[in-house]
């Protein structure tokens, strides 16, 4: 790993990740760089090939995967596990730690300008990459995404609260700007993909049927429904005005457990959620305390404000 400048105060960070997470952050200036030029070379959107899972990879899936990947070798990460890469790599044989990240998080959203990220997850390594990943959620030491928005930020919590950095562009710095990030509980929100609501199980047909009753319904209130089709966005806009985020399992081939995974996408964001009083659950639950049992595994995901998560969680005990 090449030395990089320092590009976050190390105040809140502990200090053997520190050289990890100023690497992420530095390789996410460069990436935001490249993101806010999209539109006037060649496309970031074009399709250049198929992950493990079958998912198209974009070019700038693949080009984000380089990016971190070649920042974080032969530093402090020992195993480095990608959405985009089959198998977890053996970054440097002394490191301490594993990396487990979704470098594009949002790729539908490349083309049309929409908010987009990073996410990523932290363990203490094993001496294999299978141990070192395929472990409860609440072993993490470190989870965090970095979205790329109207501006760059970086969510992260050691386990400690969760905080925020936002990068000013001008100096080339992520600035601390909430030492405790807290999801605030009331909230007219909801978050799903209202498009899969013919395969979706009774519980959440019924949770999501009370919210659109409005005032007329058992919830005696009228709902907001958002969608952006990026995990980051929808997780930094709950963290900022509260509301809850639903992916759960559902009747189409391959979508029974839904459609994120457990171990880049599920974990760290469940990990930020719960630091920040907030909770997340696979419908009933916790995230934290299930563990992956495939790298690139999927596990339904509901998060948000607390006693929204749990209201959810009572409409699956009620279904039994
Ligand atoms: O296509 P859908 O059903 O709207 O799913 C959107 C979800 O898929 C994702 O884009 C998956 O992540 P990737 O873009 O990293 O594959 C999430 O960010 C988002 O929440
Ligand atoms: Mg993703
Ligand atoms: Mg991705």
């Amino acid at each position: 790993m090449t030395r990089q400048a320092n590009v976050i105060s190390p105040d809140l960070i502990p200090a053997a990740l520190y050289p990890t997470i100023n690497a992420l952050c530095a390789t996410s200036i460069e990436v935001a760089a490249i993101i806010a030029r999209a539109g006037l070379g060649q496309s970031l959107a074009a399709q250049v090939g198929e992950n493990s899972d079958g998912d198209g990879q974009k070019a700038l899936d693949v080009l984000a995967d380089d990016m971190f990947e070649a920042a974080l070798r032969g530093g402090d990460v020992r195993w480095y596990a990608s959405e985009e890469q089959e198998d977890a790599l053996l970054t440097s044989e002394s490191g301490k730690y594993a990396l487990a990240i979704d470098p594009l998080d949002g790729s539908s959203n490349i083309d049309v300008n929409v908010s987009i990220g990073t996410i990523f997850s932290i363990f203490e390594a094993k001496e294999g990459a299978e141990e070192s990943f395929l472990r409860k959620a609440s072993e993490q030491i470190c989870g965090g995404y970095i979205l790329y928005g109207p501006a760059t930020c970086l969510v992260v919590t050691f386990g400690d609260g969760t905080q925020q950095y936002v990068l000013d562009p001008t100096k080339g710095e992520f600035v601390l700007v909430e030492k405790a990030m807290s999801v605030p509980e009331t909230s007219k929100e909801f978050a799903i993909n209202a498009s899969n609501y013919r395969h979706w199980t009774t519980p959440v047909r019924t949770y999501i049927d009370n919210c659109l009753a409005g005032k007329d319904g058992p919830r005696g209130m009228d709902f907001n429904m958002r969608w952006v089709g990026s995990l980051v966005a929808e997780t930094h806009r709950i963290l900022t005005r509260g509301g809850i985020f639903l992916y759960p399992g559902d009747a189409r081939p391959g979508y029974e457990n839904g459609r994120l995974r457990m171990v880049y996408e599920c974990a760290p964001i469940a990990f930020i959620i719960e630091q920040a009083k907030g909770h997340a659950t696979d419908g009933e639950t916790p995230i934290l305390d299930r563990q992956a049992e495939t790298l690139h595994g999927r596990i339904p995901l509901v998060f948000g404000s607390a006693h929204k998560v749990q209201r959810v969680a009572d409409h699956h005990d009620l279904s039994e």
